[in-house]
Formats: structure tokens, C-alpha cells, sequence
């Protein structure tokens, strides 16, 4: 089987600083993987290559079989591959609706032009039905300054998937995010991309939303993978809890994580 995205020998330095050493991964469609680490273990730099934001030094990307380093990001949405950032990516003064548009048109268009925007009824449906999608459709003509964090981040999301990508990578969707809002902006992330059955890597801090959404775990500690592999398998692991995570966890708490 193709993997839908596959790094090989993937490398990234900024001067002395080693921020991707050899990475080696494939990931199949239909897998919901989290990526966790300490600050400056390198995901962040590790999503900027894969969606063409970061030229790596060295090594090859392949996207369904296909060679992508070098790509803009654009072209590399336009392939089918989209992301969202840690902080979410609006245009503060459009209205939530036009951000969708705008997102649309982009992710159409090599040249989009925000005009193209308009009087286009079908891109209109499209943008409202992932807004409705997401739970947030009532927001349609607030301006997204007037938005608040929670919403704004499943726009931000709900903006990366209304292309239908067959892969969505995530900058911590989380951050930023209340304690009580985080598990159903996930819920509702995740009902969308189960829907429509894209491939999800996301970074993440937060253990339990990462034990609770994703069949598997990369664990990235100063520019490599540490682990890879199922989440009870990656968390129990004693290199995972001491550089990465900072404590010990037994497999029970894990269990009730991912129960919760
Ligand atoms: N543009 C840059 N210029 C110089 N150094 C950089 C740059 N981007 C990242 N780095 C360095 O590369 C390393 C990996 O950074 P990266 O942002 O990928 O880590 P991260 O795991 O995403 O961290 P965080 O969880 O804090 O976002 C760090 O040492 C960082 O300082």
C-alpha cells in the first residue's frame, strides 16, 4: 500500500542548531497521529517541511507517491495536503464567512482572488455547510475579531478542511483553548475528519487530548523520533516520560485518559 506521506531522511538545521535529524516516517491513510515533545524538539519545523512553509536541508517528502519538497504551500494544498496553525491564521475584519470563502479560493486557484469570492453560490453552500459542520454557522456574518478563542480555532480548522483534503496537518489545536472547551472542540473536529475519512497528524501538549484522539504517537525529543507506535506503547515508554512528558505515568492513568 501507498503511504500518504512518507519523510526520508529528513533533515533540518538552523546554523549549530539540529532541528530535524534523519526522520523516517510513513504514515497510511486513515491513521490519526499525534506528535508530541518538548519545546524545541523540532514538530513544529517537522509540519512547516511536510507543507512546504520550511525548505528541509536535506532528505525527500513523498505525498501520495509524489515528491513535494520544493512545492509551495499552496501548491502542496492544492495536492490535497492542508494545516491549520498554532495560532489560527483569520483575517480579523472579514466576516467568518468570507474567511471560508477566502480559504476556498485559495486552495482552488494558484492566483485566488478574493473578488472570486463573491457570487459564487456553490463555494457559498460549501463554506456554510462546513461552518454548520463545525458548530459554528451562527457565527456566519460576525466579523472573526468578535469571535471568541474556541470558535475561532474551529474556524481556523474548519477553514484547513473545506477543500476536502485527504490530509489535514495541526499546529496545536488545543492552545489557547479552555479546559472546558478543548474535549468538544476536538469531539468536533474529529466527527468532521472521521466523516470525511482525511489522514490527521496533529501536535500536541495536552497527554490527555493526545490519549484520547489519535491511534498513534511520534515522539520527537531534539530533532529525532524517539517512539512511534500506539499510544498506551509510546506513553509507557521510559525515554517518552522523561524527556518528553517530565513525569512517570502508569499504563492505568493513560487507560482513563483515553476512557474519559
Ligand atoms: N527559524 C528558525 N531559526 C532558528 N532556529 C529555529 C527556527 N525555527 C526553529 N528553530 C530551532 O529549531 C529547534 C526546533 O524548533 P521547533 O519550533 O520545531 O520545536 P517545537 O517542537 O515545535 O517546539 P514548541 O513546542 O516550543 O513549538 C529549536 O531549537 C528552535 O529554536
Amino acid at each position: 500500500m501507498t503511504a500518504i506521506l512518507e519523510t526520508i531522511g529528513l533533515q533540518r538545521t538552523f546554523g549549530a542548531v539540529v532541528a530535524a535529524k534523519d526522520i523516517n516516517v510513513r504514515i497510511d491513510k486513515g491513521e490519526v497521529v499525534g506528535v508530541i515533545g518538548s519545546n524545541g524538539a523540532g514538530k513544529t519545523t517537522f509540519i512547516n517541511m511536510v507543507t512546504g512553509y520550511l525548505p528541509p536541508s536535506g532528505g525527500k517528502i513523498l505525498f501520495e507517491g509524489q515528491h513535494i519538497v520544493g512545492q509551495e504551500p499552496r501548491a502542496i494544498t492544492r495536492l490535497g495536503m492542508a494545516r491549520s496553525f498554532q495560532v489560527a491564521q483569520l483575517f480579523p475584519q472579514l466576516s467568518v464567512l468570507e474567511n471560508v470563502m477566502v480559504a476556498l479560493i485559495a486552495a482552488e486557484s494558484p492566483r485566488p482572488s478574493f473578488f472570486a469570492a463573491y457570487g459564487n453560490t456553490s463555494r457559498r453552500k460549501r463554506a456554510l455547510e462546513i461552518l454548520d459542520e463545525f458548530g459554528v454557522v451562527h457565527y456566519k456574518d460576525a466579523r472573526v475579531s468578535a469571535v471568541p478563542q474556541g470558535a475561532r480555532k474551529l474556524i481556523d480548522i474548519a477553514m484547513a478542511l473545506v477543500s476536502n483534503p485527504r490530509m489535514l496537518l495541526l499546529d496545536e489545536p488545543t492552545s489557547g483553548v479552555s479546559v472546558e472547551e478543548k474535549f468538544p472542540l476536538m469531539d468536533t473536529v474529529m466527527a468532521a475528519v472521521k466523516h470525511h475519512g482525511t489522514t490527521v497528524l496533529f501536535v500536541e501538549h495536552d497527554m490527555d487530548i493526545v490519549a484520547r484522539y489519535v491511534s498513534r504517537i511520534l515522539a520527537f525529543y531534539s530533532g529525532e523520533i524517539i517512539a512511534d507506535g500506539a499510544p498506551m506503547q509510546v506513553l509507557s515508554n521510559e525515554r517518552v516520560q522523561e524527556l518528553v512528558i517530565g513525569h512517570h505515568i502508569v499504563p492505568s492513568e493513560i487507560l482513563e485518559g483515553a476512557a474519559a
